[in-house]
């Protein structure tokens, strides 16, 4: 990539899209091109095809995703599965047929057996077994990858795939049905601290673990990624360390200032037990996360309490979780329709 190469970023709008824009930005890449979904829905091959066909991005870095917390995929598996496979299709269809001269596609730490070895290395890729609360989600990301690794194969096309480990930053999504864990407890223990609540209710047992990885660590070796990586085989971006969700509630609880008490709610599923990704092929490349959990947590609840409507926490409020919040069978899930999530 050079400063004028026209580079497309889907999903600009999302955690991941908006991240990698500021950083390519940051960098001095002026030739940008951008949709919402409004604008192009990736899920329309017809729509996506002209796309391509009239702007001929370069580069494009694939964020664009149905994405949710556990509660959400295990709400949603159709969607889940439907709207990915027809992102990733259509969008790397288009990227070959117009010429793109490379692919990133973004993965995650799901793709990998519940139960596999840890940390995650990523030859563990189909050896076992997928978590079954975000299979149908795991089954199109690992459609993904395969799709990336047949176009290379049969048609020379340089299209790589990133797999992230679990996300966090400025521009997550604060809604308490489709949130992961991060920005539910920073909005949990927020509401708890301004209402004086006497407890905050965590879901599961508190015994999983997982790793958080800013999202402006990733958006960096995204674009790195695709400065210096053209491999076939899929690449593991995380920072190498895990803490229990438990570790993370107490965290979380001492940053944001709360001092109730944490309650467990032991009918809310688990999940994968443990999810710790094998990081050496991304070091051994000459890339490093730089932004350690507390410093991140720090930053994304100050930029929450920047960026939240006064009185109620930013949510978001696109197609699909207007969706969602509509056919969400528990009337006691459903989010105040005046919260609003903040968009750039
Ligand atoms: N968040 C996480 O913890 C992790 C995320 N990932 C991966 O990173 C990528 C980005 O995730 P993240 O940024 O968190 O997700 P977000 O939900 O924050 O953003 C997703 C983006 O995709 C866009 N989008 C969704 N459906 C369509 C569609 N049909 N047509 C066009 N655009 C669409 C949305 O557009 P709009 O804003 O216009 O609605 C939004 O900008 C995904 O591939 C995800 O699997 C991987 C591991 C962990
Ligand atoms: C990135 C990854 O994210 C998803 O997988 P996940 O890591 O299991 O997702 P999660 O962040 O929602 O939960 C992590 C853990 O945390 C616990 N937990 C406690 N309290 C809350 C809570 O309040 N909200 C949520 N969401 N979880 C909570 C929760 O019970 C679980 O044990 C995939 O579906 C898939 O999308 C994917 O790729």
């Amino acid at each position: 990539m050079n400063r004028g190469s026209r580079i497309y970023v889907a999903g600009h709008r999302g955690l991941v899209g908006s991240a990698i824009l500021r950083r390519l930005r940051a960098a001095g890449y002026e030739n940008l091109v951008t949709r919402s979904r409004d604008e192009l829905d990736l899920t329309d091959a017809r729509e996506v095809d002209g796309f391509f066909a009239s702007e001929r991005p370069e580069y494009v870095f694939l964020a664009a995703a149905r994405v949710g917390g556990i509660l959400a995929n295990s709400t949603y598996p159709a969607d889940f599965l439907r709207d990915n496979l027809a992102i990733e299709l259509n969008t790397i269809e288009a990227a070959y047929r117009h010429g793109a001269r490379k692919l990133l596609f973004l993965g995650s730490s799901c793709i990998y057996p519940k139960f596999a070895p840890q940390p995650i290395k990523e030859e563990y890729l189909l050896t076992g077994p997928l978590e079954p609360t975000n299979e149908p989600y795991a089954v199109a990301k690992i459609a993904g990858i395969k799709l990336c690794q047949a176009y290379r194969r049969q048609h020379g096309a340089d299209f790589i795939s990133a797999m992230p480990t679990n996300l966090y930053g400025p521009g997550d999504d604060f809604d308490l049905e489709t949130s992961h864990v991060l920005p539910a407890l920073i909005r949990k223990f927020h509401e708890a601290k301004v209402r004086d609540a006497p407890s905050v209710t965590v879901w599961g047992t508190g015994t999983p673990r997982r790793e958080f990885l800013h999202v402006d660590d990733l958006a960096d070796a995204c674009v790195y990624l695709m400065e210096v990586y053209s491999g076939n085989e899929p690449v593991n971006v995380g920072v190498g360390k895990d803490i229990s969700i438990r570790e993370l509630a107490e965290l979380v609880c001492e940053v944001v200032g709360y001092e109730g008490e944490i309650a467990y709610d032991t009918t809310r599923p688990d999940g994968t037990p443990r999810k710790l990704l094998d990081v050496s092929k991304l070091r051994s490349l000459g890339w490093e996360a730089s932004i350690p959990l507390r410093e991140g947590l720090e930053r994304t609840y100050a930029w929450f309490l920047e960026t939240k409507p006064a009185g109620s926490p930013p949510l978001r409020t696109n197609q699909a979780t207007r969706r969602m919040r509509r056919s969400i069978p528990d009337a006691s899930l459903r989010i105040n329709p005046t919260n609003r999530r903040n968009r750039k």
